[in-house]
């Protein structure tokens, strides 16, 4: 594509590249104001999506005293007549009597008039039956309210839904919550010199793209059905505006490879003008990736969707993706933007002059550094396969062995670079 001679191309005039920060901070904002509509989910179906409103607690927690271990709910000073038993579940009359004792279960509500509880280990019976024993001086059950009060709020608007959100909010007795939905995404695969099969020949390259985007989609948080999987798109204006129409009757995102730049088949950029959509970013300052773009499609009805244009050269596709398509996810969902982290650097990492450098990282996790991988040239993929993600050199810097630089982190599944 942009590769080939391209003797007759009209010079193309555009503007500067957004700094990869700016570029990143506009995204989030336009995904925010776009941010996809609010809806109820059943705990059940709610994993994965986001929070609309702060997650609060419907009663006090816990709800009521709740013996945390087994033993004897007594009254006063011992030895202790057994009155009767409690188990988890049961809501217990008060014990009336001093001397008097319940059995009870751990997660049992404890008896109002309940002194101590006596553990049943550290317990014994007398000849007549009665119970005796020293209760520990720390109380044995757990207060209403201890770990939080009715109406407080746990979690704010935002907060991703999690296994451990679940598991609170059914303890705090939401069966449904408002959240946000995870973003449907689709993926379009430019390039007629692609292969999706078999090992490349002369001039012809695999597929890359096709097979690896929609998994890091996925682990982005996106839905992406195999039917969303377009291409090779035929090299041609037609194709290429048909696949975005019919991609963005379905998709909150439609992500394409290749033709980003502006070669005598690269047919992304007159296909979006076809469409009628505004450039969030048209390319960054940064390497790789640079011709990255993220434009802005409104319909009439004011439904908005975004296409990205991730550059062909594989590394650089990925780059787009945690540059662009990660902030702007955050932002659809209504999360907050990705905080980056700072890792320290074993090695040198050059930097790219006026380009932010994304330099190719592993992490090593006993150390605590980064350091760089080989293989990282925009064309490769086989450094991104051992990476944990990029360290970040900013515009005008190299990075110092022992330097404290931001890192982006590659969206994976723990254990997936675990050796
Ligand atoms: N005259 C210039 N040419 C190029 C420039 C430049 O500044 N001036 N920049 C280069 C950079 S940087 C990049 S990145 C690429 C981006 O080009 P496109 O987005 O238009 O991508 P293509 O031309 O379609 O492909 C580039 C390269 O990647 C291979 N490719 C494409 N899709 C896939 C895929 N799905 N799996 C594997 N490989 C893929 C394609 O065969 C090309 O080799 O432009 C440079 N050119
Ligand atoms: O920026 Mo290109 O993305 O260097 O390969």
């Amino acid at each position: 594509m942009s590769t080939e001679a391209a003797p007759a191309a009209e010079p193309v005039v555009a503007p500067p590249p957004a700094g990869w920060e700016e570029a990143r901070s506009r995204v989030y904002a336009v995904g925010l104001a776009a941010a996809l509509p609010a809806t109820n989910r059943s705990l059940a179906e709610a994993d994965g999506h986001t929070l609309v409103e702060p997650l609060t607690t419907r009663t006090d927690l816990p709800a009521f005293p709740t013996s945390s271990v087994d033993g004897w709910a007594v009254r006063g000073a011992g030895p202790w007549q057994v009155v009767g038993r409690v188990l988890a579940g049961g809501a217990p009359p008060p014990l009336a009597e001093e001397g008097s004792t319940v059995e009870i279960a751990t997660g049992a509500m404890v008896p109002a008039g309940a002194t101590a509880i006596l553990r049943i280990e550290e317990s014994e019976r007398t000849a007549d039956g009665r119970i005796t024993g020293t209760p520990r001086p720390a109380p044995e059950w757990r207060l209403p309210g201890e770990e939080a009060r009715a109406g407080e709020e746990l979690l704010p608007a935002g907060t991703p839904v999690d296994p451990a959100l679940l598991g609170l909010a059914a303890s705090c007795g939401h069966d449904s919550l408002r959240v946000r939905r995870p973003p449907r995404a689709a993926l379009l695969v430019f390039g007629d010199e692609l292969l999706t099969s078999g090992p490349p020949t002369a001039g012809r390259v695999r597929d890359a793209l096709g097979p690896a985007v929609p998994s890091w989609l996925r682990r982005y948080g996106c839905q992406v059905r195999p039917a969303d999987v377009v291409g090779p798109v035929a090299d041609t204006l037609p194709a290429h505006v048909a696949a975005l129409r019919q991609a963005l009757a379905g998709a909150d995102l439609i992500c394409t490879t290749g033709g980003t730049m502006h070669g005598p088949v690269d047919h992304l950029h007159p296909a979006l003008e076809a469409l009628g959509a505004d450039y969030v970013v048209n390319t960054v300052a940064v390497r790789p990736g640079f011709p990255m773009l993220l434009a802005r499609v409104t319909s009439d009805d004011g439904r908005v969707r975004f296409v990205a244009g991730l550059p062909g050269n594989p590394q650089s596709a990925i780059v787009s993706l945690v540059s662009l398509v990660a902030p702007l996810l955050a932002g659809l969902q209504g999360r907050q933007m990705p905080l980056l982290p700072q890792v320290t650097l074993a090695e040198s990492v050059p930097g790219r002059g006026d380009y932010t450098h994304l330099a190719l990282v592993r992490l090593d996790r006993v150390a605590g550094t980064a350091y760089p991988v080989r293989h990282v040239g925009s064309a490769m993929l086989r450094g991104l396969a051992r990476a944990d993600g990029f360290a970040v050199i900013r515009p005008g810097n190299s990075g110092e062995p022992g330097a404290r630089v931001p890192f982006v982190p590659l969206p994976l599944f723990p254990g997936e670079r675990a050796s």
